[in-house]
């Protein structure tokens, strides 16, 4: 590295300047001086020339009229300094202030590629030193790493500018050099928390706060805090409550302890952070103030770009806010005008520090987006997500995806009068992106497809599907794709094509399923439903008042029922409204088609777990109302009366017209248990049979889907379909809770829509694939047992599974199976993949294709797990891949 760094340093001294040779002449003039060629000499020469270094790397083209000749000469006699402490032996801290002028003077050409070789001959020459043993030594590697941290950071490489960042940060702090700290905390944190490294940024804001706590200066101390509060609208979503040190802001403003810059930032930080929660009238006061310093020149730092970037953050906050209000159509335009000036003068400086490249774009995009400029919007929206990307950051990422959907579901809601919580944006986020990121917008999959049309259809095929924006436009056999690939129809299209092995199916459907059980699966499966329910059931629910448990589990059971291939899922929550919203936010985040019920109980129970009859309306209103503002077409709420041994008539009369309002589906269990039955019956004496209990408060109707149904009476199997309710049929849940083998073959015979559900934590099993196996083992049970009803077989069950499904959810409009028009949600399978259940043994008995495909599609029915379940799509969006 040494040769390499020599030989540039000849070569392009060859051609140098005469204005550098004026230069030369004067440090070898000095150098003579001392020529008793000593030690001292290379030290003197080295000082000479990193002060000749640093003057002519710090000359502004006013001063000079040959900038760039001077820039050559400064970068020459950095390279002159390198040469030398390469060559001779020099002390420790002039190596590193030679390579830290070099590095400085790269960067200040705005050319930070460069620093990485210089870095390099660096970390080669340090390695040959002795440790360093003095403060001074110590306090110029310190400096180096800080020059590291700053190159790296220009250079875009966010990890290796974190571990420099520590290592001087070490040093700095062993010193107790805590201006050097400080001067380095900010950067850090922001880095740290881009890399969603949180502990770590918050180790360092915590002490960042010790370390203010010895200043003693008040302006150093609301310095801190005004960096704290910073920092903290810089995490955005990531930290738990800003309030504390918003507070203290204000009260050292209020008390006048700030001054300066550390005022600016943190009149800026208070006027966006209650701009955010939603108190216009605090962010009022800081807002006139916060503008004024918009016109202020600045110092270029990144600590106050990011100021000039909140600043600007807010300010279209404001404008959005503003929008409808044609009071305000003054204010409005000359905010905007601000807004776009410092966007303007941001670009450069972003241009300059990559890692800012992808805010200053989506800053861009809000501004367009504002302005109705929709087209350019999106493409800076690209271009910021573009970015994060190739810097591989993946909060960046997440928050460019976050702050287009917020600034969408901002000007939308501004426009009807509703100002959310800032918070909520991140909720709507994926939603309203997934339409920008989906980066195969016309896929088109040819091979075995397979899919019902009916209980007794179902086709089996080899064919395509052609996708264009989740929605199915085409299909048809092997040969009419082969024609209409050959007529270029496919040539703005991904054609995937299937291997022998591989088939594609309609996604599962899993129609009852209670999302807050699953830590219970496999548990406590040793007691008949109502017992279960008091002793392992009612309890686990309570835990979901904590909403950072919620959100964990909620989270755990999106994935693993995407992985085992559920597209759609009917979930019943808990009692808690936001306890529940987790687990809407984990269907919208994951991409999961889902309808989500908050449980509504109000009879005693020994575990207190139930609500008062007027708030439990009250918050099923509430939960409704949060769904629906996601406007999330995947994920609807659904009104859930846990059943008739939990809910009295007042509370499912409410519930019935609360459905009836919001036009919901409404989801609850009827007849799975003797017991149950019974007591049921002896608490509402007027009714002749269980369905009637439901009819009373108009809760049955054809958006109603009724878990269970072992033991129908025949006046109910009458009733049900009379009122268009469906039956989600859990055969797991079924058994291990002894309730009962349920005769599906006479339900559906009695003209009622039927779909499987996996009813864990009474079912043991995520899997719908287990439902359909389960489905045809108590089917055939019943036939053994001498039920008149013949068993299902596999071609009925796997219809129960996709199509039945979304005909018992209402959704087999959207879903179900692959007519064109429906959206795409679909599993590939790999029925031997690798690690998977399904051997593959050669030379079995001959089959021709069409056998051969039907093969395949038992052999996953029968044998095959999550293991063959190779991608997953809703609504044409891979949510899995593990081909
Ligand atoms: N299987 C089952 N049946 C119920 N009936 C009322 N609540 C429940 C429940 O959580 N699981």
């Amino acid at each position: 590295m040494s040769r390499r760094g020599h030989e540039l340093f000849e070569d392009e001294l060859d051609d140098f300047e005469p204005r550098y040779k004026e230069v030369k002449n004067w440090v070898e003039e000095l150098f003579e001086r001392k020529s008793d060629a000593d030690k001292v000499d290379q030290d003197i020469e080295i000082q000479l020339t990193k002060k000749q270094t640093l003057i002519l790397s710090t000359l502004v083209p006013d001063e000079v009229l040959l900038m760039d000749k001077d820039e050559r000469v400064a970068k020459m006699t950095a390279l002159r300094a390198m040469h030398i402490v390469q060559t001779e032996e020099c002390s420790v801290v002039n190596i590193c202030d030679t390579y830290c002028n070099a590095l400085q003077v790269v960067l200040d050409r705005g050319a930070p590629e460069a620093t990485a070789e210089i870095e390099q001959m660096a970390a080669h020459s340090l390695k040959k030193l002795p440790n360093p043993i003095q403060a001074d030594e110590l306090f110029a590697i310190g400096k180096l790493f800080m020059t590291s941290f700053r190159a790296r950071m220009a250079r875009g490489e966010l990890a290796p500018t974190v571990r420099a960042g520590f290592r001087a940060l070490t040093v700095s702090r062993f010193l107790l050099a805590e201006d050097v700290s400080l001067e380095l905390i900010p950067d850090l944190f922001y880095i740290l928390l881009t890399r969603r490294r949180i502990a770590e940024a918050v180790d360092i804001l915590q002490f960042a706060l010790r370390t203010g706590q010895d200043h003693m200066s008040y302006e150093s101390e609301t310095w801190y805090h005004a960096l704290c509060i910073d920092l903290i609208l810089d995490a955005g979503f990531q930290l738990v409550s800003p309030q504390d040190i918003s507070r203290f802001a204000e009260y050292s403003i209020s008390r006048g302890k700030s001054a300066g810059p550390s005022r600016r930032r943190l009149v800026v930080g208070l006027w966006t952070y209650w701009l955010r929660v939603d108190s216009e009238r605090r962010a009022k006061r800081f807002e006139s103030e916060s503008l004024s310093w918009a016109a202020h020149q600045d110092d270029g730092s990144m600590t106050t770009l990011l100021s000039a970037m909140r600043l600007a953050e807010g300010m279209l906050e404001s404008l959005a806010r503003k929008m409808d209000d044609l009071r305000k159509v003054v204010d409005l335009m000359e905010l905007r005008s601000i807004a776009d000036r410092e966007l303007a003068r941001l670009e450069n400086d972003a241009r300059v520090l990559r890692a800012l490249h992808p805010r200053w774009c989506l800053l861009r995009a809000n501004s367009c987006m504002l302005s109705g400029r929709l087209p350019a919007a999106n493409v800076f929206f690209n271009q910021a997500l573009e970015g994060a990307k190739k810097m591989n950051n993946r909060l960046e990422e997440a928050i460019a995806r976050a702050t287009n959907s917020n600034s969408v579901m901002w000007i939308q809601n501004a426009r009807k009068g509703h100002f959310l919580h800032w918070r909520e944006g991140e909720e709507y986020a994926l939603a309203s992106v997934r339409v920008v990121t989906m980066t195969d917008k016309n896929i088109v999959f040819v091979g075995i497809i397979a899919s019902s049309s009916s209980l007794d259809q179902l086709v089996i095929s080899s064919g395509y599907i052609a996708v264009q924006d989740g929605k199915i436009t085409k299909t048809g056999s092997s040969k009419e794709f082969d024609t209409l690939e050959k007529a270029g129809e496919f040539s703005n299209y991904k054609v995937i094509k299937l291997s022998r092995d591989q088939f594609i199916i309609p996604g599962f459907v899993d129609c009852h399923t209670h999302a807050p059980q699953f830590p219970n699966i496999g548990l406590g499966l040793d007691r008949p439903l109502l017992e279960w329910l008091a002793k392992y059931t009612f309890p686990l629910e309570k835990k979901y008042s904590d909403t950072d448990f919620a959100a964990k589990v909620y989270d755990q059971v999106v994935q693993r029922l995407l992985k085992n291939g559920t597209t759609t899922a009917c979930y019943f929550g808990s009692l808690h409204v936001d306890g529940t919203l987790e687990l809407v936010k984990s269907a919208v985040k994951h991409r999961q088609r889902a309808l989500i019920g908050k449980v509504s109980m109000n009879k005693e129970n020994d575990a207190g777990y139930y609500n008062d009859t007027k708030k439990e309306l009250e918050e099923v209103e509430t939960f409704i109302k949060k769904v629906l503002a996601y406007q999330n077409e995947l994920v609807e709420p659904v009104v859930t009366p846990r059943f008739a041994v939990s809910c009295d008539k007042e509370l499912m009369d409410g519930l019935a017209s609360i459905a009836k309002k919001y036009n919901c589906r409404i989801q609850s269990h009827i007849s799975e248990n003797l017991s149950e039955i019974e007591y049921v019956l002896e608490t509402n004496p007027k009714c002749t049979t269980y369905g009637d209990v439901y009819d009373e408060s108009g809760i049955l109707n054809e958006k109603c889907i009724m878990a269970h149904a072992v033991h129908l009476t025949d006046k109910e199997l009458s009733l049900l379909p009379k009122k268009g309710v469906s039956v989600a049929h859990c055969p797991a849940s079924n058994t291990r809770l002894k309730s009962g083998l349920c005769p599906v073959r006479r339900i559906i015979n009695a003209n009622i829509t039927v779909g499987l559900g996996t009813d864990v934590s009474g079912g043991d099993n995520a899997s719908i694939l287990d439902a359909i196996r389960r489905t045809m083992d108590v089917s055939m049970c019943l036939e053994m047992q001498g039920s008149p009803d013949c068993a299902l077989n596999w071609k009925e069950a796997f219809y129960l599974a996709t199509l039945g499904g979304a005909k018992a959810l209402n959704l087999h409009h959207k879903i179900g199976n692959f007519e064109v028009g429906k959206d795409f949600d679909a599993l590939l399978i790999d029925v031997y993949s690798m690690g998977g259940q399904i051997d593959k043994y050669e030379g079995a008995l001959p089959t021709t294709t069409d056998e051969y495909a039907v093969e395949l599609l038992q052999k996953f029915i029968f044998v095959g797990d999550d293991r063959n379940i190779a991608q997953v799509y809703v609504k044409g969006e891979k949510v899995k891949d593990i081909l």
